[in-house]
């Protein structure tokens, strides 16, 4: 399948470094100096040739998309594909802006699909055929995992849960940091104990399958220090459901 991809910033460019000889893939954005080796730039997409043969990649910023859709409405007349990765943005509300096209697929990737160790949710739009989701599987196998869902209304919460989360991660293991310094640590010791911790504990999870309160577990020795440090993060299950809950209605809100 011919890809057209819509916007080539670290998502896009992610996901077209990893189709790098198995797809033709050309890329519309005209703010970047230099699209992905193995790709060809175009200056116009609804000129692009192709019919259902073509998936169409939106991976542009969902503010952005307005301003698109009557550009990309005659490559979805000519019946392409389209896959959307923007947040916020609704089947219905994309398939109005691309005059009715039934063919689309929304998912929600993460970042760390750019070294294909991400996970997407996707969700399909009423036309989409088995072949269809098959091409999906296959145009996003190398960003990691992903999952079909069937109900749209789950997306926010994959939104607020994955497609946001290293974020979330991220800026715990700089507050970790923050912490040690305030202990006392050098600061850049503080930072470099506490990003090994947190890659770290993400390898022991990944390469073992036990529940995370089992890993959890095995650091915490009763009356030890672990303990008392869980003991002051009682407070983390209504910060994680206020932080999910904020992205989810950002989510929401971006559909309009
Ligand atoms: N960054 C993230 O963690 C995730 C982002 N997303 C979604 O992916 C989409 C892209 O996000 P990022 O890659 O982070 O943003 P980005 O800002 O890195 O990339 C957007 C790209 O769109 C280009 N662009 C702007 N106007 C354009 C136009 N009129 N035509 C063509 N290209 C245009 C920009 O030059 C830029 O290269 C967003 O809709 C976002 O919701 C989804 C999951 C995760
Ligand atoms: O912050 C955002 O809106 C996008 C969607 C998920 C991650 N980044």
């Amino acid at each position: 399948m011919q890809v057209l991809l819509i916007g080539c910033g670290r998502m896009g460019s992610a996901m077209a470094r990893g189709w790098r000889g198995s797809e033709p893939v050309l890329v519309f954005d005209p703010m970047v100096d230099a699209v992905p080796e193995g790709t060809e730039r175009v200056e116009t997409p609804g000129t692009v040739a192709g019919g259902a043969e073509l998936a169409v990649v939106l991976a542009v910023k969902p503010q952005v998309f307005g301003s698109l859709g009557e550009a990309l409405r005659p490559l979805a007349d000519r019946g392409a594909l389209f896959l959307s990765i923007m947040a916020g943005i609704a089947l219905a509300g994309l398939g109005a802006a691309l005059g009715g096209s039934g063919r689309i697929v929304r998912a929600m990737p993460n970042t760390p699909a750019a070294i294909g160790r991400g996970i997407t949710a996707a969700v399909a739009g009423a036309d989409v055929a088995d072949a269809d989701r098959a091409a999906v599987d296959r145009l996003l196998a190398p960003t990691g995992e992903l999952v079909w869902i069937d109900d749209e209304g789950q997306i926010d919460a994959v939104t607020a849960v994955s497609g946001s989360g290293p974020a979330y991660f991220f800026r715990f293991a700089e507050a970790l940091a923050a912490a040690g310094a305030a202990e006392g640590l050098p600061p850049a010791l503080a930072m470099r104990l506490a990003r090994a911790t947190f890659t770290g504990a993400a390898a022991l999870a990944d390469a073992d399958a036990a529940p995370l309160a089992d890993l959890r577990r095995q650091v915490t020795s009763p009356g030890g220090t672990t303990a008392a440090g869980l003991a002051e993060m009682d407070a983390i299950d209504d910060l994680a459901r206020a932080v999910v809950a904020a992205a989810a209605a950002r989510s929401r809100a971006l559909a309009g």
